[in-house]
């Protein structure tokens, strides 16, 4: 599938930079994953903007108060979206308000990284290292022990 992993803001922390650069660069090897940011704002305007930015993909919006699989259960779910034959994915970031009740409805899954909210920049790398861990998990690769 392909990714698209779009977040609301600019980058401005150097830590979430460096680990945001070394997942992507460790995805190359596993297919297209893209990382668009879009332009900050109330959470009706970055909601809007991420619902049109992800038009044609099936959308995973993030939030805290969203489902908690493990690895494994998200490796099922990804397999699950690839045997209904979907080719495109995202995955939304919201910014400091979060996002309207009318995108989570919207969503095709809402995933939260764990139930502490944290903040975007910090929510985008423990997401790509979730992706990069799925897709070793995906090609029987050993990154990944249970
Ligand atoms: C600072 S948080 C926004 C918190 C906001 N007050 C709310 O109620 O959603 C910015 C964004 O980071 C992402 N995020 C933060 N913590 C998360 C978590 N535990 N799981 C998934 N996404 C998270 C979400 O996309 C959220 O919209």
């Amino acid at each position: 599938m392909n990714h698209e992993i779009i977040v609301a803001g600019k980058p401005s922390l150097k830590y979430a930079k460096d680990g945001t650069a070394e997942y992507l660069k460790r995805l190359t090897r596993y297919g297209k994953y893209k990382l668009t940011h879009i332009k900050d704002g109330s959470s009706e305007d970055v909601s809007k903007r991420l619902y049109e930015a992800s038009e044609g993909t099936i959308r995973v919006v993030m939030d805290e108060r969203g489902a908690t699989p493990t690895t494994q259960e998200l490796v099922k779910l990804y397999n699950k979206w690839e045997m209904r034959g979907v080719k495109n994915i995202s995955f939304l970031i919201g910014a400091s308000d979060g996002h309207t009740q009318q995108l989570r409805d919207d969503a095709d899954f809402i995933l939260s990284l764990s139930a502490l909210t944290l903040m975007h920049e910090l929510a985008l790398v423990v997401l790509l290292e979730q992706i990069y861990r799925v897709a070793t998990i995906k090609r029987g690769e050993p990154y990944h022990r249970d």
